[in-house]
């Protein structure tokens, strides 16, 4: 496909996504409808769909409208790129430029700070109020492609062997500071999951911040542990990977803990999927990790549909939520075990806040440890308590 063709298909898909659909389901559709179209080519739009979509507000401004064809010429003119050369009209690219279009702002630097730093409308005052100094440069990190990390599994090798493993087959990687498991891949981040380092366990794909949660929860050695909303199960991975205990996983929504045991195996762990039957009979944690539905807003650079789709009614519907799984998560601790509680938000109401309504309600417990992460330290924004029953 053209450049001007590429650009085309994704003003298509933004303008369905304009009109309420989701964005994955709109780019799996797009592919099915397009078999012609190799791999590079999905590829490609789907990184122009995800980057107009990080920057929907400042693209829309520079684009001269709210519409597929307004994003995408917004994103170019950012990016400096040559506009009539795209919007040549010539074969499947899109129609020339209006003279309205030439005539709309060129620099986001000239655009009011909440456009210009893509800051969604309904939560900006959340935001504000959660960032403070930092409102402007994290909302600014959220519009830029998040890094590409790796979660070396030291059950199975160090970080030095998986890299030197994966330079092997070309992809580059350094440490990072977030995590001592942490690799951030520099090069080639599209092979990783056809790499053997991959396949055979060595590394999983997994932010450094969501690993940071998982080394800052004390596992007690020998001890039973619960991720209590485990997921696809990262988390439990990841603590399974730092220490021998028993690990067990919950999820209100079974389903989504299907491929946990093929992922347990490749990394060598063991983890016991749980039924609410299990956890109701059986004996107490002594730790339990609460990984609670949030707004996603530290990880918005990933999912930036999120970003625009969240309300302040869902948030509040969050919180009711997060309040519950605390509540519930807590009654399976053992007297001195620990209660973890993590989201990957920014938003304080859904972190510190909902920290602090626990302990008000539930007597018995403090706090012993805190970590809140923004983009700003590399990985996607998240926060982490550790609450100890007394
Ligand atoms: C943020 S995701 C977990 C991500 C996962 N820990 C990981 O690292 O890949 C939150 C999970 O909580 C689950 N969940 C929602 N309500 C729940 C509840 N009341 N009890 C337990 N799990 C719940 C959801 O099904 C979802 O899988």
């Amino acid at each position: 496909m053209t450049p001007g063709a590429r650009v085309a298909a994704a003003i298509g898909i933004l303008d369905d996504w304009l009109a309420g659909a989701p964005i994955e389901k709109l780019l799996t559709t797009w592919g099915r409808q397009n078999r012609f179209a190799g791999s590079g080519d999905r590829a490609a739009i789907r990184d122009l769909v995800f980057d107009a979509l990080r920057c929907r507000r400042s693209c829309a401004a520079l684009g001269g409208a709210e519409t597929g064809r307004g994003l995408m010429l917004g994103l170019l003119r950012a990016s400096g790129q040559d506009l009539d050369a795209v919007f040549s009209g010539a074969g499947h690219a899109p129609p020339p430029l209006t003279e309205a279009e030439r005539a709309s702002p060129r620099r986001v630097a000239d655009l009011p700070e909440e456009i210009a730093c893509d800051c969604p409308d309904a939560l900006a005052e959340v935001l504000r109020d959660s960032l403070g100094n930092d409102f402007r440069p994290v909302m600014e990190a959220l519009r830029h492609r998040a890094p590409v990390f790796l979660r070396v599994n030291t059950h199975r090798t160090s970080l030095a062997a998986a890299a030197a493993a994966l330079a092997e087959e070309g992809i580059a990687t350094r440490p990072h500071p977030l995590s001592p498991t942490a690799l951030e891949v520099t090069e080639n981040a599209r092979r990783v999951q056809r790499s053997r380092a991959y396949m055979e366990g060595l590394v999983e794909l997994q932010d450094a911040a969501s690993q940071a949660v998982a080394d800052l929860m004390p596992i007690p050695p020998e001890g039973r542990v619960l991720d209590y909303c485990a997921g696809g199960g990262g988390k439990t991975l990841a603590l399974a990977g730092r220490a021998k205990a028993r690990f067990h996983a919950f999820d209100a929504a079974p389903e989504r803990m299907r491929d946990l045991p093929e992922r347990a195996t490749r990394a060598g762990v063991g983890v016991r999927r749980m039924t609410r039957a299990d956890l109701e009979g059986g004996p107490p944690f002594d730790l339990v990790l609460c990984d609670v539905p949030c707004s996603g807003s530290g990880a918005w650079r990933r999912s930036p549909e999120a970003k625009w789709r969240t309300s302040p009614d869902d948030l509040a519907r969050l919180t009711a939520t997060q309040d519950a799984i605390l509540s519930s998560a807590a009654k399976l601790v053992a007297p001195g075990g620990a209660l973890g509680y993590a989201t990957c938000s920014l938003i304080a109401v859904e972190n510190r806040a909902r920290v602090a309504a626990f302990l008000g309600r539930e007597p018995g417990w403090h706090m012993i440890d805190e970590r809140r992460l923004t983009p700003l330290d590399g990985g996607d924004g998240f926060y982490a308590a550790v609450l100890r029953r007394t």
